[in-house]
């Protein structure tokens, strides 16, 4: 519990209390895992309000998430004595859009202030037709996505299309400079901003607008920043303008920084890993200041994540203490590190969920809990075996496996043709990929299907309804009906549940229409979601039952609002966050570290240091599962993290290894 006043800073360490109360200036707090750099950043916010006089209007707060931004704001009001009206606290990119809506009109090209932010799906339209009106052909054949990243890239490094034109090196360079300014030029047509720009677009307005830089300046006289090893050169760059020493803010670089080379894990959204490390030479006057203490895990389980890192190239790893002294063994007693090994995916699940079981039923709460993995989809499983034994969870930023929209469409296919009076089924697949039976056709079918008490698919065909459809309307119409009779039949004459399911998608062009209007990286994920349902359905040999089971599963009550949950989340998501209980899944080669990074060291770097920020998640216990089989019976090979664990123990002696 923090008081007010100096008593504030008596919950701190000497370091942390040292960083915390340090004079102005460029400040890095560079420290591994749960060592208190959060915990510090907040109370330097504090220290600055309550104990040095700053108004918290003269404080910006950048952190990784706007979710963790809010809760620095609470975490602030929690704390007596400290008012933060007026702090600005957010993402870079939440930060920088606010800025820009104030500043952009009149000074940046023809935006103006209602500009329209652009996701992914609209970046990759604008993408293809800057592809279509190239004059020149393309050296190598180049996706839509690969396009934008290489634009990404380019922005990420403060390049303009001119600049990336005059610093092109070779033939694909030029040619994606060229793309890269008509995607530009189309953008700022449509007055909307990608993603990027809103970090570009603020830098360019910083730089040439000596008025708005000193409004700036002289209004965020101190800014901190959580994550500092995630961020990308032209965030750098944006912070280094915006606290550059100037009148406006007296002369002082008031920035505060807190990070961990170890844990940097967005290298694939272009974050510059040495950014930690090149500090000292950017902010020549800076004050570095190390934590070494964590607060957070057993010892155990830091030398298991200090096995992992120790291996690292690219970082000097640094080993940790723990302060939580290990209790005496016996009775009793926790292993803090276990090692579940697994058949397949599903085994994984079940025994992660016994052992959830068991920590349950030993008076751990369901919130103590979290399931860590490396790719999203993995979740289904997990979520399958918890609901089975009604144990809460939630899914962290993302929507539940069966609620997601891929999954729900193949699902209520195989509805119709399990049951054809499913009429909620029927309405979400109708036009779905679009055939022509939109809602007018679907109102004719549903007053028919009402005065005869019929369900809608049965009276697809009827000659009544057809007749009163349009000749387009009445072909589709007719056309789906046989489908369904078609996959009837292949249904009563005993083709399990997968087969089937293969060839409803392929019948429906389901793949082709995905690829039409999905962003391959979605596309990617949307193709993993139905590879994962179809291996729910193999394991199954009715297709009765296995709809029967899906159907159990997404029944289940979703709506308390009570948050005594497992979490479930993808390691990304879970940077910065902490649990006593951490499952570790999926510790195989090729997918962790994923398959994809195999193929270069910098790859496998940054999964070694996301299998870092993983175990580093844990206080209490933690459990690292891998399956001997993950997809279709193809045997896996552990993870060589695992090994590297197992390694390191059998150094050390007191090894727990427990199924
Ligand atoms: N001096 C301290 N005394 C007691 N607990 C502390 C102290 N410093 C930090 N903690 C606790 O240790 C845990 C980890 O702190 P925090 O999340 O700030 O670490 P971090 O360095 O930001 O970790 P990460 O690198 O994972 O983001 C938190 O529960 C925090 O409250
Ligand atoms: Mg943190």
């Amino acid at each position: 519990m923090i008081l007010p006043d100096m008593s504030l800073l008596a919950s701190l360490n000497p370091k942390q209390y040292t960083a915390v109360t340090a004079p102005p200036g460029p400040i890095l707090v560079r420290a591994g895992a749960g060592s208190g750099k959060t915990r510090v950043l907040t109370l330097r916010i504090a220290y600055l309000i309550a104990e040095c006089g700053v108004s918290p209007s003269h404080i910006l707060a950048l952190t990784f998430t706007n979710k963790a931004a809010r809760e620095m704001r609470q975490r602030l009001r929690n704390l007596p004595g400290v008012s933060i009206r007026g702090l600005t606290a957010g993402t870079f990119h939440s930060v920088c859009a606010a800025l820009l809506r104030e500043h952009i009109t009149g000074r940046i090209g023809r935006y103006t202030s209602d500009f329209t932010i652009y996701a992914e799906d609209e970046q990759a339209q604008l993408a293809a037709l800057a592809l279509d009106a190239a004059r020149e052909r393309p050296p190598v054949l180049l996706e839509p996505t690969e396009l934008l990243r290489h634009i990404s890239r380019a922005k990420s490094r403060l390049l303009t299309p001119r600049l990336a034109a005059r610093f092109a090196r070779d033939d694909l360079e030029r040619f994606v400079a060229g793309c890269y300014q008509r995607y530009q030029r189309s953008l700022e047509h449509a007055n909307a901003l990608d993603f990027d720009d809103l970090i570009l677009l603020t830098h360019r307005l910083l730089a040439e607008h000596p008025d708005v830089l000193d409004t700036c300046q002289a209004r965020w006289r101190h800014v901190l920043i959580d994550e500092y090893q995630d961020t990308d050169p032209a965030q750098y760059a944006l912070v280094e303008l915006l606290t550059r020493p100037s009148p406006a803010n007296g002369h002082v670089r008031s920035l505060f920084a807190v990070g961990d080379g170890m844990q940097a894990i967005y290298g694939f959204r272009n974050a510059d890993h040495t950014i930690i490390a090149r500090f000292e030479r950017d902010f020549p006057e800076a004050r570095v200041i190390e934590l070494a203490t964590n607060y957070r895990s057993r010892q155990p389980i830091l030398d298991a994540a200090y096995a992992v890192i120790r291996h690292s190239r690219a970082v000097q790893p640094m080993a940790l203490r723990a302060t939580k002294p290990e209790p005496p063994r016996g009775a009793g007693h926790v292993p803090p590190l276990q090692i579940v090994d697994a058949k397949d995916a599903r085994d994984e699940a079940e025994r992660v969920t016994r052992s959830i079981v068991d920590l349950l039923r030993r008076g751990r709460r369901p919130r103590d809990i979290a399931i860590l993995y490396r790719s999203r989809h993995m979740s289904r499983t997990f979520e399958s075996a918890l609901r089975h034994v009604r144990i809460p969870y939630a899914l962290r930023g993302a929507t539940g496996f069966f609620e997601r929209a891929v999954v729900r469409d193949t699902l209520a296919y195989l509805r119709v043709v399990n049951n054809p009076a499913d009429n909620l089924s029927f309405n979400r697949i109708a036009n779905v990929p679009p055939r022509g039976l939109g809602a007018g056709a679907l109102a004719t079918l549903s007053a028919f299907a009402a005065q005869r008490g019929l369900s809608l698919s049965e009276t697809l065909a009827h000659p009544e309804v057809l007749a009163a459809l349009s000749p387009k309307a009445a072909e589709s119409a007719r056309q789906l009906a046989a489908l369904f009779v078609r996959w009837r039949r292949l249904v009563d004459g005993g083709m399990p549940p997968d087969h089937v399911l293969a060839d409803v998608l392929e019948r429906i062009g389901y793949q082709a229409w995905l690829e039409q209007r999905l962003e391959p990286e979605e596309l990617a994920d949307a193709r993993a979601h139905v590879q994962e349902l179809a291996n729910a359905a193999a394991e199954h040999t009715a297709l009765n039952a296995f709809l029967q089971e899906v159907a159990l599963l997404t029944s289940a009550d979703d709506d308390d609002d009570e948050r005594d949950r497992v979490q479930l989340s993808t390691i990304h998501a879970a940077k910065g966050l902490e649990w006593p209980i951490v499952f570790v899944a999926g510790l195989e080669e090729g997918t962790l570290p994923h398959e994809h990074s195999l193929v270069t060291p910098d790859g496998v770097e940054e999964e070694r240091r996301l299998c870092y920020v993983a175990l580093t998640r844990a206080g209490e216990q933690l459990y690292l599962s891998w399956a001997a089989s993950r997809v279709r019976g193809k045997p896996t090979k552990p993870s060589r993290f695992l090994n590297e664990i197992e390694a390191y123990g059998r150094e050390r002696a007191g090894r727990n290894v427990a199924s």
